[in-house]
């Protein structure tokens, strides 16, 4: 490339946009550029160690990669240069003035005005190479391709205002020198103490050497000694780590300034070795976990210390997809692609091995620090249920993780767990009852509740929109059924033994049913004097497989074909507004009250009503005390 004049572009708008919320809401954490330039230098080391593998030859003059601090006081620049993988002018253009990420636009349009919040979601994001204007008023970023000729090199400049330049040049290394000119007031970076117990700090695992001049006189001297411990941190023995280089890990892996809530560090030896590092974080990232049952990240793979991919996917099923970490295996083909991850005994091995820890360490958290089990139960606990129908091996084990609200807790929080409820499971009772709804609210004062209440059973209530999927495939747990209690035939344990009385009250309500079946016709599968109801006048019930109605409702809001199907209507004789449809001898009056019945049933279950404004027509005519008002 023979290009001499030095272009200036202007940077896309976003990229404004971002650099004007990094400086300025981050200024309390500015020391972190340090951290986000360091990790940048890493990353592409290891970009370069991984294509190394095929091509050796590029890195054959200058085999040992690293990575060198260095200040200048008289010039007021500190620089963070590495010898990995560098860049071309078009990916200088492309990583550099642009924002590629598609999580930046839904990132942007989250912001509110506030300021803390703001940090926290900035620092969810990553702020990355920008980060260098929070302490620089002009950055300058010089850089060669590992593949490219030392004519190549490019040289882009900013002062984070709108514009930048970039123009080709003569760069005799390969790799990336990001220099700072700081402004005024950060003098506080032109010290190596300083710059050493940054390092420490915040890069320590750093695999790869972080070197700076040894300083002499407040000056840099000529010696570089190396002031990071330079070795991959999970290969390091436990007992030489403390919870704070764990944490400073978490937070080199790239997901902002929380600490995690855990983690497990395990090395196995055996038939293949790894060594994995897995942590759970404290609250889902501000983008796409639950979008994002697709595009999931965070779990990096590696082979004997090099980087090879992003392996979220492929050693993770969907319902741990918010675990972070790292696994590195001793036994995988270096050359490994991810299709042969997909298929490869070796890795099923490595994802069974991650699920046992990471639920080995959710239930370790349930034992022996409940504060942080309930934090990660209220950040997670929804996406964990999808285990329960996707890994019919470790069902039990996730359904004993899960927490519900339930009758006898009386607050919408989830707390009581299955083993909870078993343990104080009335004599005789038979299964354990629970009941879905739209809200806690629509769950706790359901009328399909009554009979049990009025017994003293309890009732799980679940009131997340997977419940009702989910329970679907929990049959049973510790050999105990579960039962919805708003579908089939309730059992003896509830009913009492007289079965005698029911059928008597049944046949006394013969007429009632058939006059409530004449007037409802089509619009009822059936109805039927309920067991259920205690104090309310009817209430729906659903055959084992039918759907609840606010699920119904609930998918076809997002647009899905529901088979359109006639509830089951139960209906309390004892009632007064029952005795007095029984005595109501005006077939128009009837009809009023039987639709009436209907739908209040349907409204207390979360059914959409077919038809609000006959419906408020309807209570009006009886309100005002005749069926022709
Ligand atoms: N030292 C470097 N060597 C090679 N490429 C670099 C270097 N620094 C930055 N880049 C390129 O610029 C891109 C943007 O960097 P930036 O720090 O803004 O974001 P990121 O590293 O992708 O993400 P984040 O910092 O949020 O984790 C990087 O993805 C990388 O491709």
């Amino acid at each position: 490339m023979n290009a001499t004049a030095a272009e200036t572009r202007k940077f896309e708008a976003e990229v404004d946009q971002v650099l004007h919320l990094v400086t300025h809401s981050l200024y309390s954490h500015k020391e972190i550029f340090l951290r986000e330039l360091i990790s940048n230098a890493s990353d592409a080391c290891d970009k370069l160690r991984f294509e190394a593998l095929s091509r050796p030859e590029l890195v054959q003059d200058d085999a040992e990669l690293r990575i060198e601090i260095r200040w200048d006081p008289e010039a007021r620049t500190l620089t963070v240069r590495d010898n990995g993988i560098g860049m071309s002018r078009d990916e200088v253009i492309g990583n550099i003035g642009t924002i590629a990420r598609s999580g930046t636009r839904r990132f942007l349009e989250s912001l509110t005005g506030d300021a803390r919040r703001d940090t926290q979601l900035i620092g969810q994001f990553g702020v990355g190479f920008y980060s260098a204007f929070i302490v620089a008023d002009k950055v300058t970023l010089t850089t060669r391709r590992a593949d490219a000729a030392p004519g190549e090199g490019v040289r882009w400049e900013s002062t984070g205002s709108g514009e930048y330049t970039v123009e080709a040049i003569e760069q005799p290394w390969r790799g990336t020198a990001v220099t700072l000119h700081l402004k005024a007031d950060e003098g506080e970076f032109l010290d190596g103490w300083k710059l050493r117990e940054l390092v420490r700090k915040y890069s320590d695992h750093v695999a790869f050497p972080i070197r700076l001049p040894k300083q002499k006189d407040g000056k840099p001297g000529d010696e570089l000694e190396t002031v990071n411990h330079a070795s991959a941190l999970w290969t390091r023995p436990k007992a030489e780590l403390k919870d704070e280089d764990y944490q400073a890990f978490y937070k080199s892996l790239g997901y902002g300034f929380d600490d995690a809530l855990a983690w497990t560090h395990n090395r196995v030896e055996g038939s293949q070795g790894y060594t994995l590092l897995l942590y759970l974080p404290e609250r889902p990232p501000f983008d796409a976990l639950f979008a994002g049952r697709d595009e999931r990240k965070g779990l990096k793979l590696y082979i004997r210390r090099v980087f090879i991919m992003d392996a979220s996917e492929q050693l993770l099923p969907a319902y741990l997809r918010f675990v972070r970490g790292v696994v590195d295996s001793d036994d995988l083909p270096l050359n490994v692609s991810r299709e042969l991850l997909q298929h490869n005994r070796l890795v099923a091995q490595i994802r069974a091995a991650c699920v046992k820890r990471v639920l080995d360490l959710i239930e370790k958290l349930a034992k022996d620090e409940p504060e942080k089990f309930k934090t990660f139960h209220t950040a997670f606990g929804n996406v964990l249920k999808e285990g329960v129908a996707e890994d019919p091996a470790n069902r039990e084990r996730i359904a004993r993780l899960l927490r519900f609200a339930s009758t006898r807790s009386e607050s919408a929080e989830r707390t009581v767990s299955l083993d909870d409820y078993i343990a104080r499971m009335a004599a005789g009772q038979e299964a354990i009852y629970y009941l879905t709804a739209d809200t806690y609210a629509a769950a706790k004062g359901s009328p399909q509740l009554e009979a049990l209440r009025a017994k003293g059973i309890e009732v799980l209530l679940m009131y997340d929109r997977i419940d009702e999927w989910m329970v679907g495939y929990l049959d049973s747990y510790a050999g105990k059924k579960l039962r919805n209690a708003a579908k089939g035939e309730l059992g003896s344990d509830v009913l009492g033994a007289d079965a005698e009385a029911r059928k008597q009250a049944e046949k006394d309500a013969e007429g009632l049913l058939k006059k409530l079946k004449d007037a409802l016709g089509e619009r009822v599968r059936e109805v039927r004097v309920s067991q259920r109801l205690t104090e309310s006048p009817a209430c729906l019930a659903f055959d084992e497989y039918d759907m609840a109605p606010h699920m119904q409702r609930l998918l076809r809001e997002v647009g899905q074909a529901v088979p359109a199907s006639a509830p089951i209507l139960e209906v309390n004789p004892r009632h007064a507004l029952l005795r007095r449809l029984d005595a109501e001898a005006d077939a128009a009056r009837t009809q009023d009250l039987a639709l009436l019945l209907l739908e209040q049933a349907q409204v207390a279950a979360g059914a959409q009503l077919e038809d609000p404004s006959a419906f408020v027509q309807r209570i009006n005519r009886v309100l005002l005390g005749g069926a022709t008002a």
